[in-house]
């Protein structure tokens, strides 16, 4: 579970009097999520997500992650909008950390995503791609290419407890990736979300059924780089079913949204299996080093770094663009 700050009655009730929001009527820690602690609230005017960041995130990048969240909401994106308290601030201090309420958003993360779930989702991305087009900020990609060595160093020393061999497979891995990673400029970037997994995706039941991307939550990885490695990203957590193989039929529906929303570059398409590489890679090392460093008994249910190395491997031995549904 996530709530690693605890908030008392009488203090909530005081944050909250600075509000417009009327008064407290409920609100109850949510268990999901790994990296902050979140309440669901109930209050006069409706229903909120309070959110206080804890010690992964840099309380620096905020006005960046909550500025990005405003003004895709500004543009019709359904993501969670930061409200601002009386003076116009929404990144405020409770309980000794940032703290800033959202909006809540309705629907549920697919626990088991079937392929109907792959083109709204496409769609959605490309949305956000769109909608982040004139945002003014910048964030480089802490978690890009810059960043795994060093990961990877910090790693070095348990890793092949993990799996036998591990650190030398992810050493070569690395060098093949950076000399193929595309040159600055190559490809179009801008505000990328960077970790769309299904549990940040909400949808609803749409007309027949089908299920409708309702939001798109957890912007705390958002940066500046590639548009594509975004795509790459959903490949990775979206289009591989539990025993490992890789659904075709999913990163079909997934990438032909997302063209048909915003048409991908014969360049771009060409880079998919390098970008999906990198992807795999970074998700790779961040569960690697959660895995060897987060204490037994502690709070947040550690991933399994190995299961990235088997879709690592997977992309790496991909024929091309094609092979991958592009
Ligand atoms: N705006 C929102 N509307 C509705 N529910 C939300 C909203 N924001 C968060 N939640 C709920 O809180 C849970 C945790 O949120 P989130 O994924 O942002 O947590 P986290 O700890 O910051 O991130 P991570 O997923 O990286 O561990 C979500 O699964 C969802 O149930
Ligand atoms: N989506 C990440 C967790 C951090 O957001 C993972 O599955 O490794």
């Amino acid at each position: 579970m996530a709530v690693y700050t605890e908030v008392s009655d009488e203090a909530l009730r005081a944050f909250l009097a600075e509000y417009e929001l009327g008064e407290l009527r409920a609100y109850r820690g949510i268990a999901e999520g790994v990296e902050n602690s979140n309440y669901a609230l109930q209050t006069g005017a409706g229903d909120f997500i309070l959110t206080l960041y804890e010690k992964r995130v840099d309380p620096a990048e905020l006005p960046y992650f909550l500025g990005l969240m405003q003004h895709l909401a500004a543009r019709g994106l359904a993501c969670p909008q930061p409200v601002a308290a009386r003076d116009g601030q929404a990144l405020r201090r409770l309980a000794g950390r940032p703290a800033a309420i959202c909006t809540f958003l309705p629907g549920v993360w697919p626990r088991r995503v079937r392929p109907e779930h792959c083109a709204p989702l496409g769609e959605a991305l490309a949305r956000l791609h769109a909608a982040g087009a004139d945002f003014p900020g910048r964030r480089p990609n802490a978690l890009g290419p810059a960043g795994w060595a060093p990961l990877l160093d910090r790693c070095r020393a348990q890793g092949d407890a993990v799996q036998p061999g591990l650190i030398a497979q992810l050493d070569a891995a690395l060098a093949g990736l950076l000399a193929a990673w595309p040159a600055a400029g190559a490809l179009p970037e801008g505000q990328i979300h960077a970790d769309l997994f299904p549990d940040n995706v909400f949808f609803l039941e749409g007309p027949g059924g089908q299920p409708q991307v309702s939001g798109l939550i957890d912007f705390y990885f958002a940066c500046t780089d590639l548009l594509a490695y975004d795509l790459a990203v959903c490949l990775n957590a979206w289009c591989f079913e539990p025993d490992g193989a890789y659904n075709v039929t999913k990163a079909r529906a997934l990438i032909g949204a997302y063209h048909r929303q915003r048409p991908l570059s014969a360049a771009e398409r060409a880079a998919l299996p390098v970008l999906c590489r990198g992807a795999a890679l970074r998700f790779l090392l961040t569960r690697l080093y959660d895995w060897t460093t987060t204490p037994p008994g502690a709070l947040v249910t550690r991933k399994d770094p190995l299961e990235y190395l088997r879709k690592l491997r997977f992309f790496s031995t991909a024929s091309g663009p094609e092979a991958l549904g592009g």
